[in-house]
């Protein structure tokens, strides 16, 4: 067999048949589903007469629309919202799907929830009406975002008709610097490459770099690149990928963990697979990255300067800098470090996870959040809730001056009631800053949970090397 690389290994293993030469129709082992965008695929399946087939292999979870405000029952007040639950509800009941619903205990940001419950192996293919499903290739599996058409296809026969992507490497090489992470990384990688820069392909990276992160690393950075336009994201499993999931999946029962091992242990690109693409890039460069406009490869180091209008050669490049800075209120070839922000937002599918927050924690402890800023901390799910409340987390946020919420999308794209006014500027973990998605008018700066906590105790966009651990 000639060699192949790792995401065509999960293609093929998942292709049912070709349908023509360029489409083909793909098995979906773990279809997720949110409220917002499930109704029409529901309301097709109820017209068509189609029942869901394989109920089990289909996970609800409500996400975006719920209040996250600390109050032990949930009760979401917008009635369209409302509405959009109580659907999502009723739909799962009469199909018979799982589901993570308003006030469940685990419920929190789906691409959140699915992993820590053990949900996603290696080697499965789990799609979602969500674009950050590329989050699970931090575990070897092929995941991605479908339309509602498509969830309405999948909920019918759980397969897809899927046209291949191509493939790129991207190889990263070096140690992270002290001070910087994986979202640091990926802000880093989508500047270089752009926001279109992987447009079409499928996405392994490996490297030194890679192998030391730790699976939740690779699950912001998996999440992330879904900015550079990337069809899929992997990771070839390692032992910590095998450990993180065997330990969260005790249904592996006995005797097919063996099997499981052996299978999963296939799961990387042979060493003469062709990619169509590779970058190799050097970690050890790399310093802690914030946007400075409304694309998340508008990006520069805290140490760096927003990029001068004339230096920029690309006529659209520089239109786009233009109308990114009109909107920002930056001045094109100034400092970012300095620039005052009045929210901070530390959350969200790309950091709302428990090392996240413990980052956070970490530079906030024996500090106060600066005056005339609010923050807040929306932990990812009810799962990373408990364990950092465990740890007393919870505590340093508060007693610095940090609103502690429920688990939730929240602010980073304020389908909830967390919504920015404008022009209030948010430093935020999250991983989109255009115009209007945390409020009309409002301004997101994109940067890692170390750095929001940096911004928040200091009232302004600041380099967290600069600040000393207090602990
Ligand atoms: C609401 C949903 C369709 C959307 C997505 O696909 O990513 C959201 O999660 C986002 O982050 O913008
Ligand atoms: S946390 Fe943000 S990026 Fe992730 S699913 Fe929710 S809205 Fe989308």
């Amino acid at each position: 067999m000639t060699s192949r690389t790792l995401y065509r290994k999960l293609v093929d293993s998942h292709t049912v048949t070709w349908l023509d030469d360029e489409n083909l129709l793909l098995f979906c082992d773990l279809h997720l589903m949110n409220e917002y965008t499930s109704p029409q695929a529901f309301a097709g399946l109820y017209e068509q007469g189609h029942e869901v087939p394989m109920p089990d292999q289909n996970v609800a979870v409500v996400s975006h629309i719920i209040p996250t405000h600390p109050t032990r029952v949930r009760i979401i007040s917008d009635p369209a919202s409302a509405l959009q639950a109580r659907n999502l509800k009723k739909n799962c009941d009469h199909f018979g799907i799982p589901l993570f619903d308003t006030n469940d205990a685990l419920q929190g940001i789906e691409h959140v929830v699915a992993p820590e419950l053990g949900l996603i192996r290696p080697g499965m293919v789990v799609i979602c009406g969500d674009s950050h499903t590329t989050t699970y290739g931090a575990l070897g599996a092929l995941g991605f975002g479908i339309g509602t058409t498509d969830v309405e296809h999948v909920l019918a026969t759980q397969t897809l008709v899927y046209k291949p992507a191509m493939d790129m490497r991207i190889r990263i090489d070096g140690t992270l610097p002290v001070g910087t992470t994986a979202k640091d990384l990926v802000l880093d990688v989508i500047g270089r490459i752009g926001a279109q820069g992987a447009r079409g392909y499928a996405v392994e990276f490996c490297g030194t770099t890679i192998d030391a992160l730790s699976v939740e690393a690779r699950f912001t950075l998996c999440n992330m690149i879904l900015e550079a336009g990337v069809r899929g994201a992997l990771i070839a499993p390692d032992q910590k990928a095998i450990d993180y999931v065997t330990s969260r999946a005790p249904d592996i029962a006995e005797q097919y963990l063996d099997a499981a091992l052996a299978a999963w242990d296939k799961l990387h690109s042979d060493t003469d697979a062709v990619f169509d693409i590779e970058h190799h890039f050097d970690a050890s460069h790399v310093a802690p990255q914030v946007t400075w406009g409304t694309s998340p490869d508008q990006v520069v180091a805290i140490d760096g300067s927003i990029p001068a209008l004339d230096t920029i050669l690309d006529h659209s490049v520089r239109g786009s800098a233009a109308r990114a800075l009109a909107y920002t209120g930056l001045r094109a070839g100034s400092a970012i470090e300095g620039t005052a922000i009045q929210h901070v937002f530390i959350g969200s599918c790309t950091n709302g996870r428990i090392e996240d927050l413990r980052a956070a924690a970490g530079i906030v402890h024996g500090r106060q959040v600066a005056q005339g800023v609010r923050a807040m901390v929306v932990p990812g799910s009810g799962a990373v809730k408990r364990a950092a409340e465990a740890e007393g987390l919870d505590r340093i946020f508060t007693q610095a001056g940090f609103e502690w919420r429920n688990a939730g999308c929240s602010m980073c794209l304020a389908m909830n009631d967390d919504v920015l006014a404008a022009g209030v500027r948010c430093a935020s973990t999250t991983n989109r800053n255009f115009e209007g998605r945390q409020g009309r008018g409002a301004i997101t700066h994109l940067m890692s949970p170390a750095m929001a906590a940096a911004a928040a105790v200091s009232g302004h966009i600041t380099d967290v090397r600069q600040l000393e651990v207090l602990s």
